[in-house]
Parts: C-alpha cells; sequence; structure tokens
C-alpha cells in the first residue's frame, strides 16, 4: 500500500499524461541525454590526445552508459541504484528506498510513475555516474559548451548591465533611499528576470539574452505575479547592525545560485550592487558540485564567469570583473556547494537530512532562491491549490527570511489571489510552464 502524508498534495508525476511533467520526460529529457551522448563523442580527439587510448575506452563506456540510461528512461524501467560510491551514493540509494515506500510495494519506482521532482534529479546524478565511472574523463563537464556558448551570446545586454551599475555607483553618495530602493528593485528584477535563460527548459537549444535587460523592464511588469520586492527591501533595511554603530545594511546574503550565463551574470550584478552600495558586508553564493539540469553553476562556472567578466574589451565590464576577483579574494564573497543542492529532496526535508547546511543558511539575514528548481524544491513540487499560502507550501522550511526569484516552468503555484490563477488559465492556458510570467515571493520564518 502506498503511504499516504495527511494534508499534502501529491508529487507532480509523468503518470499523468500529456502533463508538463510526461512531456518533459518523454521528450525534453531523452532530447538532453542525446545530446550529452553527442558532446562526448565529438570531444573523443581531445580525450585521444589528453589520454591516449584510454581516453577513447572511456569514452566509448561512458556513452554506453547513456545510451542504456535512455533507454532505461524511454521504456520506463525501474530506477537502479547507484554503483560509483561516492559520497553522496548512499543517500541517493536510501532515497529510491523511501520513494519506494511511500509508492507502495505494487509497482516499483520508475520514471512514468514516480515523483517527476525525483527521477529528474536522478537522470542528472546517472550522467555524472557514467562519467565518474570513467576516470580519465571523470571532469568532463558535458554541459560545458551549452553554458559558456550562453555567455558569449549575451554579451551586449552584459555590457548594458555592467554600464548600468557604473553609473549607480558613480552617483552613488548622492542617491536618497527612494533612488536607492528603485535601484535594488531593478537589478532584483533583472536578476529575476535572467532566470528566462536557462538550457534545460529549452533542451539545450540557445536561451540567451539579447535586448537590453533594463528597457525590458517596464514591459515585464505586469508579468510578475507575486511582487514582494518591497518586503525584501525592508528586510535589508531593519538590519541587526543598524543600531549597533549606525550603519544600515545586513551582515549576509545569500544567493542560492540557478544557471550559469546570463542569469549569473545578473546575479553577481546584484550581489555587487548589494556589497558596493553597503546593503551587505557578505554574500555566500550556492551553487551545484556537478553539472545539474544542463546550464546550473559549479565552481568552475563561477570562477570561470568572473575571469572571462575581467578579460572583456569593454571598460565598465572589465572593472567589475576586477571588482567581482577582489570581493572572492577579500572574502566579501565566497562560493559554496554542498551535496543537498544536487539530490532530490524537498527543501522541507532539509533540516533532518542536511543539517549542517540547514545551519549554515540559518546565519543568513536574507537568502535569494534563484529559479525555477528552487521553486519546485521549496514548495514540494506537489499539485498545491493557487492559493495555498507559500507558508504553508514550505512546511517547515525557513531558516531565515527567504525570497524566491523565480519564472514559471512547472505545474506548482502557490500564493496567488482567490481568482488569479483561473484568469490566467483563460487567459494564456500555458501560463504555468512557458516562462512568460514570474514570482518575487517572500517568506519570513515566525
Ligand atoms: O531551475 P531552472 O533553471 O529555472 O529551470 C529548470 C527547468 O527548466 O528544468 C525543468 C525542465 O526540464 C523545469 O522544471 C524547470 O523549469
Ligand atoms: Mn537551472
Amino acid at each position: 500500500m502506498a503511504a499516504v502524508q495527511s494534508g499534502v498534495p501529491p508529487s507532480l508525476s509523468a503518470k499523468v499524461t500529456g502533463s508538463f511533467a510526461y512531456l518533459t520526460i518523454r521528450d525534453r529529457l531523452p532530447t538532453i541525454l542525446t545530446k550529452v551522448i553527442d558532446t562526448i563523442h565529438r570531444n573523443k580527439n581531445t580525450f585521444l590526445e589528453e589520454h591516449g587510448e584510454e581516453g577513447i575506452e572511456a569514452e566509448k563506456q561512458a556513452i554506453a552508459l547513456l545510451s542504456k540510461l535512455r533507454n532505461e528512461l524511454q521504456t520506463d524501467k525501474p530506477v537502479i541504484e547507484l554503483t560509483d560510491g561516492l559520497e553522496d551514493t548512499d543517500s541517493w540509494n536510501e532515497y529510491l528506498q523511501r520513494q519506494q515506500r511511500l509508492q507502495g510495494d505494487q509497482e516499483p519506482v520508475s520514471w512514468f510513475k514516480s515523483p517527476w521532482l525525483y527521477v529528474e534529479c536522478y537522470m542528472y546524478r546517472r550522467i555524472q555516474e557514467a562519467v565518474h565511472l570513467n576516470p580519465p574523463i571523470s571532469n568532463f563537464d558535458v554541459f560545458n559548451e551549452g553554458k559558456t556558448q550562453s555567455f558569449y551570446e549575451s554579451q551586449k545586454a552584459v555590457m548594458t548591465l555592467c554600464t548600468f551599475l557604473e553609473d549607480t555607483q558613480k552617483n552613488a553618495e548622492k542617491l536618497s533611499p527612494d533612488q536607492l530602493s528603485e535601484h535594488f528593485s531593478k537589478l532584483l528584477q533583472i536578476s529575476l528576470w535572467g532566470n528566462k535563460c536557462d538550457l534545460s527548459i529549452s533542451a539545450g537549444q540557445d536561451n540567451s539574452q539579447k535586448i537590453s535587460p533594463i528597457d525590458a523592464l517596464a514591459g515585464l511588469q505586469p508579468y510578475i505575479l507575486v511582487n514582494d520586492s518591497g518586503v525584501v527591501w525592508s528586510t535589508l533595511m531593519s538590519s541587526r547592525r543598524a543600531g549597533e554603530s549606525g550603519e544600515s545594511g545586513v551582515d549576509r546574503v545569500d544567493i542560492v545560485l540557478d544557471n550559469a550565463g546570463f542569469e549569473l551574470v545578473t546575479d553577481l550584478v546584484l550581489a555587487d550592487f548589494l556589497v558596493s552600495s553597503g546593503l551587505a558586508r557578505k554574500i555566500y553564493f550556492h551553487g551545484k558540485s556537478f553539472p545539474w539540469f544542463v546550464s546550473d553553476v559549479t565552481a568552475n562556472d563561477f570562477h570561470w564567469t568572473i575571469r572571462q567578466t575581467m578579460a572583456a574589451n569593454h571598460k565598465w565590464m572589465s572593472k567589475r570583473g576586477f571588482q567581482w576577483q577582489n570581493y572572492v579574494k577579500e572574502g566579501a564573497w565566497s562560493y559554496h556547494d554542498h551535496p543537498f543542492w544536487t539530490q532530490p529532496h524537498e527543501f522541507c526535508d532539509m533540516a533532518a537530512d542536511a543539517p549542517d547546511l540547514y545551519a549554515r543558511l540559518q546565519q543568513a539575514d536574507l537568502i535569494l532562491f534563484k529559479g525555477d528548481l528552487n521553486y519546485r524544491k521549496l514548495t514540494g513540487d506537489r499539485t498545491w491549490e493557487h492559493t495555498v499560502a507559500f507558508s504553508t507550501a514550505l512546511r517547515g522550511f525557513g531558516p531565515a527570511p527567504l525570497c524566491s526569484l523565480r519564472t514559471l516552468k512547472a505545474n506548482v503555484q502557490v500564493g496567488l489571489q482567490p481568482g488569479q490563477g483561473d484568469k490566467l488559465t483563460s487567459k494564456d492556458p500555458t501560463w504555468m510552464t512557458n516562462g512568460k510570467y514570474a514570482v518575487i515571493q517572500f517568506y519570513r520564518p515566525v
């Protein structure tokens, strides 16, 4: 018998034929796997040059494992245990048991029958396994090409953004609190819309930012379904440091990153603004410890992006790059990864399953969660009514005041006004998944 969790709606799943989850597993994931196989194959000569015959053997073996994975997925085979003995292997295998208990013993956990969040995360972990089991190429990032390409293709937008930041800095001393809050609100929205540029929703197709991100803001405003940016601002203002020494701003803002490419630049620009205008003293960036959901940021992407920005042939862009490198050197900015970010858990499990990470997040004054996957994990990727409060969907998760900056690319959205969801459905039936809409959704733990 399946275990029923009382009061909590079921997980989104591909078992609903025709749903977005179903179409993702049927169409998008096999396309992503095919591209991964193709990428490894195209790099054959590099592997040969770097590792000789062993490199070629590794290429063949990795492709064989990935083809097997694609076949398991497409024929809805049971999900199997990981065998690579990495730091998180046991935890993944335990989670499989947990899913089996929740699902009951009638049917095995499988791609089209089990929670979408779980099986989609599992696919990326299996890609990691296929590469890791072939040592000479175990550090190869199968998504690197797409991530770097999306950075280069957004160059004009990046330059515009860095010039905008330079202008705000020039007049920083003369800014009234209202003007400062106005700049903050713009940069927060730019970081929000940066989330349109992910490569998982487009199955690896170019999805870079081509128009001016600042000019686009006014036209995008009506598409922000929940806008709690005012409360985010007051959180930054109601500082723990205020009163002590007359300083304003908070001690630490954490940004749980999502995608590399243009989105990462928008996050870095926001973080730069927070530090340079004294709104925050430190920024902790949280990223992934292996390639994830095609475009997500790893430590390598983070540092590469800073280096590329420094090397740009554009005065204000390279100036920002050097500033960012200084922040890292001085410790104002730091990059952190933790295996929990590349696990399939809903965030309400974090306190029990990754207590060290939960404790670290509790030290933040504000946590910004970027992107759709983080929203799915915040809300458990469940079929909540749209009017359910965000606090209810978080199910006890709340290490610190937090805000989700997310464009909608999955069928989960809470915290809407009565009737708002129905209105949207009649106007634009795919509003929850087409990436046109967004939320800036805040929660303060009590
Ligand atoms: O977290 P991100 O980068 O905003 O989005 C990742 C994402 O595109 O991947 C899935 C589709 O494969 C969607 O659920 C989700 O929207
Ligand atoms: Mn992503």
